[in-house]
């Protein structure tokens, strides 16, 4: 009996790429509509949107506009929306108080997709820098360090308010230390067992949040600050194996990684070392870079959003926040 050679020529692997239906048959990663998260910035007053210069195509909206586009994104079929509020300067005080009001914008904007759009999940961000005068994640020492123990106790109100308020999941993009089991600790006394914590588990001090710090406009509290006393340095990978390890034995459902496109390398060690149900956030400056080359015709905007996409998919994700979920969900519906 003849053996074929192994290798060339009887091994040649474009024989798989020749057509559309083999690609179609051997593909490991798909981009599904099941994948995506649709961050959405919420606003005071009622019927208005604003514009966010550094994100074209971006838009801030009220409360009541926010219940149509969530209308709208659960209609394209995206499992859920992530609401990051936008406090008016004379709300932000030294304590942050401003977060756990019951009455609040993202307390609000919680209830009213809640009743509107029961099925669609909402996800709440749990960290103190909309809410403070200096646009830090934490409440501060005399020494002007950003305090971890004390800022447990706000985030803790914080994370009570927002699952008070109906959120679904909600998500600490703090990075304190002993947050979650803070968190979880508290939302299992109160009664609200079923509520789940995304964990930003390896959250990077990243130059790429800018144009979001534009959007919920804590640019120019932080005034030249930075975050890198508790977000990660981006030159570590095995400490975002710790920080995973550490947030799921405190009790998160579920753990991300931040930044995306820089960061493919955390998102699969941490997925091949956990398997646990990992998320990806592309954050505003991807966003903001790939539109700035969609804007001047150097990059094709379809293509390349699916291409980063799946290139999170392939790195392991099981979800992706982007800002270009409610688009991309049309471009996969549409045969
Ligand atoms: N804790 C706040 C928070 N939650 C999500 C982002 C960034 C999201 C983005 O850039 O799209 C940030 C900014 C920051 O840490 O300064
Ligand atoms: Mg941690």
């Amino acid at each position: 009996m003849h053996t074929p050679t192994p290798g060339f020529p009887n091994t040649r692997l474009r024989r798989l790429r020749r057509d559309d239906f083999t690609r179609r048959l051997v593909r490991e990663h798909r981009l599904s509509v099941d994948d995506l998260i649709q961050p959405v910035f919420v606003i005071e007053g009622e019927d208005r949107t604003e514009a966010v210069p550094s994100m074209p195509g971006v838009e801030r909206r009220t409360v009541d506009r926010l219940v149509a586009e969530a209308e709208a994104l659960d209609a394209l079929g995206i499992p859920a929306i992530t609401l990051f509020p936008v406090i008016p300067a004379e709300a932000k005080t030294a304590d942050a108080a401003e977060a756990w009001n019951p009455q609040g914008l993202a307390q609000r904007a919680v209830r009213a997709v809640k009743a509107h759009v029961p099925e669609l999940g909402v996800i709440t961000d749990v960290a103190l820098d909309p809410f403070t005068l200096h646009g830090q994640d934490g409440l501060l020492d005399e020494t002007g360090y950003v305090a971890n123990d004390l800022t447990l106790d706000a985030l803790v109100r914080q994370a009570r308010s927002h699952a008070e308020a109906g959120a679904d999941i909600v998500a600490p993009s703090d990075m304190m230390d002993g947050r979650v089991a803070a968190i979880r600790g508290a939302l299992e006394a109160d009664g609200c067992s079923e509520t789940r914590i995304l964990a930003y588990a390896a959250k990077y001090a990243s130059a790429f949040y800018g144009p979001f710090r534009d959007a919920v406009g804590s640019a120019g509290n932080l005034a030249g600050g930075d975050k890198r006393t508790y977000q990660m340095d981006p030159g570590n990978s095995d400490e975002a194996l710790r920080e995973v390890a550490l947030d799921l034995a405190e009790g998160a459902d579920m753990v991300m990684i931040k930044p995306g496109m820089p960061y493919l390398d955390v998102i699969q060690r941490v997925r091949e070392q956990f398997g646990v149900p990992t998320f990806a956030y592309q954050v505003s400056g991807e966003y903001a870079m790939l539109s700035a080359a969609f804007e001047n015709g150097w990059l094709d905007r379809r293509a390349c959003v699916m291409e980063a996409l799946l290139g999170f998919k392939r790195a392991g994700a099981d979800a992706i926040l982007t800002y270009f979920a409610k688009e991309v969900a049309g471009w996969l519906t549409d045969h």
